[in-house]
């Protein structure tokens, strides 16, 4: 499969760095630890920006007969070496508000020790830190290219900021947490480069080198924690105090704070020399504490959070990169022998499954078919059917494998004439709904020699189903005996549960032959109104998705349109109350009424309305909900009617709009409805109202239409702006 410039890199970068960047991410889990664990000891005190230096040095003075010298560390551990009152020798932590000793200093653990070698030098030593140093680099290399795949995927700079829709698992927790983690990251990783520069001496080691007063000034004797200085230095800012060896004037307090450090007279409390630290100096400090964790709880968790999620991009990557190579095409047969050609155009290698499944279906039945990407289209000799099935990326775009199609249609000409379709693959959650199929078909209808054989057939969330739909239609036209693909009919296999029939309605008393059948799961089995309840054909083994609504706490209603020769749907119809059936429940969040509406427009036509038929039940929050309902007559509506009836007085259901299509001499339709009511629709959207469409996929083509120009007549946005931030929901077959 084609890869764009920055997956390449990403992937390259990843798969040569991979050991380096596990054995950190493990060993940096690990470490990550320590400063957490460090903080809860009896040494830490978290009040050092309450203590001066001169009360700091006073409280010392007084209990201990002399401090040689005090260090505080990152995990703001204050130790101190001094000799007792009674003489002895000690280094010791201790409080910085009373002087008492804490403890006597311990050994790392030996699980930190084994971390940190293995961390900073893989055991190896000089080589060992230049590969850390290196992988830390790569790893910096990798999160910047995913910068840049995250922005290709959202379509730009503001869609990195955009919430990202929920495809399948790992490609979509790979991108979540990746913008999530991507500043700890790149600083670890940046910190990481540096310390290693550090070590290997490309970064400078700094030389302090103080111009001593050749004053040394014995008088006035001021007591310590009189020194001026003193008491403007917090014990927070203070890395080490050297006290002065002896009591002469040319002896000082050497005192370092994270960015300069002083000579301070141990008579009078004068300044005797200053030095700043240079800025590497200062930004080694930093990089420590940034890249370890040291000295803060919160970061240090966050550390362990970035180690983790490395962890967790390199399998999700891998398995992502693992999917999209099962995506690569191997022919039988010739380009030029092959009367059948599939063009595939994929980002993510779904489609080439699709793709495949048709492929073997077609040399199953002796034909001779080949397999390419848009972006190999080539001049074929004896071409007589294509098929382009292409998915759409980005906002609207071509994918990666599929962006050179238009330049190269124009270069490679076909000798025959041939049929083509195009079966485009989206997903109904973004506003360009399978776009590039479309612009596909255009460029096609453009070329010469071509036999359109139907327009776009498009297929919302790699919906088997949908897909069964298109075959079937398109192998009546090619004349061929096509069944599902076994490969892809065994593609999902769901876990089922019995459910009884508790009630149904007759579909012969219904114009449109339609029914609701109502179904309590044997079990206790969750679901809610917008999810799909899953059956299979007994013969088939086809899976067909009904919208559920959610009837009682552990009762759903499906609403059923009967076909002539559907094994489903008359299984269904014919099934008597107290009958069994096996269902399996898909979860369709996208479809939910979300909790916070307030008001929503309910749009749907035929038995699209299932769904609605729960939530508006389940409303007794009385939240404010419009039905628009389209079907053919008055007739068709009587299966609903008693029941939104008694809603709408209940208080459940705020609005009722019917689009009888044939009950006047004009056509009705939900989207003149919509149009009709432009101004309260625009309002509704105004005021954060949730759309929820369901049914078929020309309704929705239609009312997306109008309620787009409505937006942009009476909010001067386009609907894509309040799709984009989740506002629509569609569920369309
Ligand atoms: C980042 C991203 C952007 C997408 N943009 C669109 C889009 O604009 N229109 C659309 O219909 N589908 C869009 N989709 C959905 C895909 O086209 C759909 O999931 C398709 O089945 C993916 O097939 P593929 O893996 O072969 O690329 C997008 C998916 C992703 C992950």
């Amino acid at each position: 499969m084609t890869l764009s410039v920055w997956r390449y890199s990403h992937l390259v970068l990843a798969v040569s760095s991979s050991i380096f960047i596990l054995l950190a991410a493990v060993t940096g889990s690990v470490l990550a630890l320590e400063p957490i664990s460090n903080r809860i000891q009896p040494y830490t005190t978290g009040d050092l920006d309450q203590i001066t230096v001169a009360e700091f040095t006073h409280t010392l003075q007084q209990k201990y007969a002399e401090v040689i010298s005090v260090e505080i560390d990152k995990n703001s551990w204050v130790t101190a070496s001094v000799i007792t009152k009674d003489g002895a020798d000690k280094i010791i932590y201790i409080d910085p508000k009373t002087g008492d000793s804490l403890g006597t200093p311990k050994e790392t653990s030996p699980v930190f020790k084994f971390a940190t070698t293995l961390h900073r030098s893989l055991f190896l030593k000089g080589i060992g830190r230049f590969f850390v140093g290196l992988s830390s680099l790569l790893l910096c290399l990798i999160s910047i290219s995913g910068i840049f795949l995250i922005l290709k995927k959202q379509g730009g700079v503001k869609g990195f900021f955009k919430p990202i829709v929920k495809e399948s698992f790992n490609p979509y927790y790979h991108t979540v947490f990746g913008k999530w983690l991507l500043i700890p990251i790149l600083i670890v990783t940046l910190t990481g480069v540096y310390l290693s520069l550090e070590q290997f001496s490309i970064i400078p080691s700094a030389k302090i080198v103080h111009q001593e007063d050749t004053l040394f000034a014995e008088e006035p004797v001021i007591p310590v924690s009189e020194f001026k200085v003193f008491k403007n230095i917090k014990l927070s800012e203070v890395r080490k105090i050297e006290y002065p060896f002896a009591p002469f004037p040319e002896s000082y307090f050497l005192v370092q704070l994270t960015n300069k450090e002083y000579l301070i007279n141990q008579f009078n409390g004068d300044i005797v020399s200053q030095v700043n630290y240079p800025f590497y100096v200062i930004l080694t400090y930093y990089s420590t504490l940034f890249h370890t964790g040291q000295g803060s709880i919160v970061w240090s968790i966050v550390l362990l959070l970035a180690s983790i999620g490395i962890l967790f991009f390199m399998y999700s990557g891998f398995s992502i990169t693992l999917k999209r190579r099962k995506s690569r095409i191997k022919n039988k047969y010739k380009k030029d022998n092959c009367d059948y050609v599939i063009l595939i155009g994929s980002e993510n290698g779904n489609t080439f499954y699709f793709a495949n499944a048709l492929y073997s279906e077609l040399l199953r039945l002796g034909k001779k078919a080949y397999l390419a990407e848009l972006n190999s289209y080539k001049s074929y000799k004896n071409m007589q059917h294509l098929v382009v099935m292409t998915s759409t990326y980005g906002t609207g775009e071509a994918p990666t494998n599929a962006k050179k199609f238009k330049a190269l249609l124009n270069t490679h000409q076909q000798g025959a004439k041939f049929n083509y379709s195009v079966v485009g693959f989206g997903s109904l959650a973004y506003p360009d709904y399978c776009k590039f199929a479309y612009d596909v078909d255009t460029m096609l209808q453009a070329h010469p020699n071509n036999n359109r054989l139907a327009d776009v057939f498009t297929i919302n969330n790699q919906s088997l189903e949908s897909f069964n739909q298109w075959l079937l239609a398109w192998s009546k036209q090619e004349n061929l005996n096509i069944s599902l693909p076994k490969a892809i009919g065994s593609k999902k296999k769901r876990k089922t549960y019995a459910f009884t029939v508790t009630k149904h309605t007759k579909a012969e008393n219904n114009p449109d032959d339609t029914f609701c059948i109502y179904l309590k799961p044997v079990e206790k089995v969750k679901f809610t109104s917008g999810d799909l309840l899953s059956i299979l054909g007994e013969k088939d083994q086809r899976e067909r998705l009904y919208s559920i609504g959610k009837w009682n706490k552990n009762e759903l209603v499906i609403s059923v349109k009967r076909h002539q020769k559907g094994s489903v749907s008359n299984r269904l119809q014919n099934l008597a109350v107290g009958n069994k059936i096996s269902c399996g429940i898909v979860k369709n969040k996208a479809f939910h009424l979300p909790k916070k509406a307030k008001e929503a427009l309910l749009i749907a036509t035929g038995t699209g309305i299932g769904p609605y038929l729960g939530m508006i039940r389940q409303n007794t929050a009385h939240k404010k909900l419009h039905l628009y309902w389209g079907g053919r007559t008055a007739a068709s509506f009587e299966l609903y009617k008693n029941q939104l009836e008694t809603q709408q007085q209940a208080g459940n259901l705020t609005s009722l709009h019917l689009a009888l299509s044939r009950e006047q001499a004009q056509k009705i339709y939900v989207q003149n409805l919509l149009a009709a009511n432009g101004k309260e629709v625009a309002q509704l959207i105004k005021s954060k109202g949730y759309i929820l469409i369901c049914g078929s996929i020309g309704m929705q083509k239609e009312v997306t239409k109008v309620l787009d120009t409505i937006c942009k007549n009476h909010l001067k946005k386009p609907l894509s702006y309040y799709q984009n931030k989740g506002y629509i929901l569609m569920d369309c077959y």
